[in-house]
């Protein structure tokens, strides 16, 4: 049975922060994910996440001035300082939040020399201070209509990247959303990219809401995800088209 993970920036947002484990809780879910922490004190979160009951299995590294349009810093040789300060801010509320994986971005930035080169010093400088505390970070191909010019937009580019890093605690985050705009052939690239798979996200393709709303069969693509034996959670990453609560009905027959 797949596990799920609301995703809490994206879901029960019609709420504060803290407040939004509770009631990711009282609808069931077990597992909550989010994109960043860090207008909160670490504790706060804990304190929430414990309250609610729910496990806290991935955010993101600080992403340099997301409200001014980056979406990471990892490529930017001029940024390598800045780059080691958010490893040790994300390490440090993943400490305190027992969050075992951390999405790393790598910027709006050309895949050139300069930019390739800087990304791959800075993924290894994170997984190196990340390895002793039990995390991985992961890299995800975000799709080029969302984010134009986003230096990882390409699965086998991520998965190239992977390879050639050779370091055990870096591996792909597989959003099934970015992956059907740019590629498509989503149960292949599932199974054969499952050895490299550090998590999956969701959302309907190509409005982004709740799953069974859009292109895919999402229903299948859970039952695949049992029977190739992903054992990860699943982060509901999507926008609902109402309330969050009023767009639950698709998790009912995975909740058990
Ligand atoms: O898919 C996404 O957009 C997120 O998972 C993320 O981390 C970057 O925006
Ligand atoms: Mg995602």
């Amino acid at each position: 049975m797949p596990r799920f993970a609301a995703n809490l920036t994206m879901l029960f947002n019609e709420r504060p922060f803290l407040d939004r484990f509770a009631a990711a809780a009282d609808a069931g879910f077990r597992a909550v994910e989010f994109l960043f922490p860090y207008d909160h004190p670490a504790e706060a979160v804990r304190k929430a996440a414990e309250a609610a009951g729910v496990q806290i299995v991935l955010f993101n590294m600080p992403p340099g001035d997301w409200a001014a349009g980056e979406r990471g810093i990892a490529a930017f040789p001029d940024r390598a300082e800045e780059f080691s300060r958010a490893v040790a801010t994300a390490l440090d509320y993943a400490a305190v939040l027992s969050v075992p994986r951390l999405h790393l971005m790598a910027g709006v930035a050309p895949a050139d020399a300069t930019h390739l080169a800087r990304y791959r010093e800075a993924i290894a400088e994170a997984a190196e201070r990340a390895a002793p505390l039990g995390i991985d970070i992961l890299l995800e191909p975000l799709n080029g209509r969302d984010v134009p010019g986003y230096l990882l937009s390409d699965f086998a580019m991520a998965a190239a990247e992977i390879a050639g890093l050779q370091r055990p605690n870096v591996k792909l985050q597989f959003d099934i959303y970015h992956r059907q705009i740019m590629h498509g052939d989503v149960l292949t690239a599932l199974k054969e990219m499952l050895p490299i798979i550090g998590h999956i996200q969701t959302a309907s393709v190509p409005a982004r809401n709740e799953p069974g709303t859009g292109e895919l069969n999402d229903a299948r693509i859970f039952e695949w995800l049992d029977e190739i034996g992903y054992q990860g959670h699943i982060g509901c990453e999507y926008r609902p088209l109402s309330s969050t609560e009023a767009g639950l009905g698709w998790i009912a027959p995975w909740q058990g």
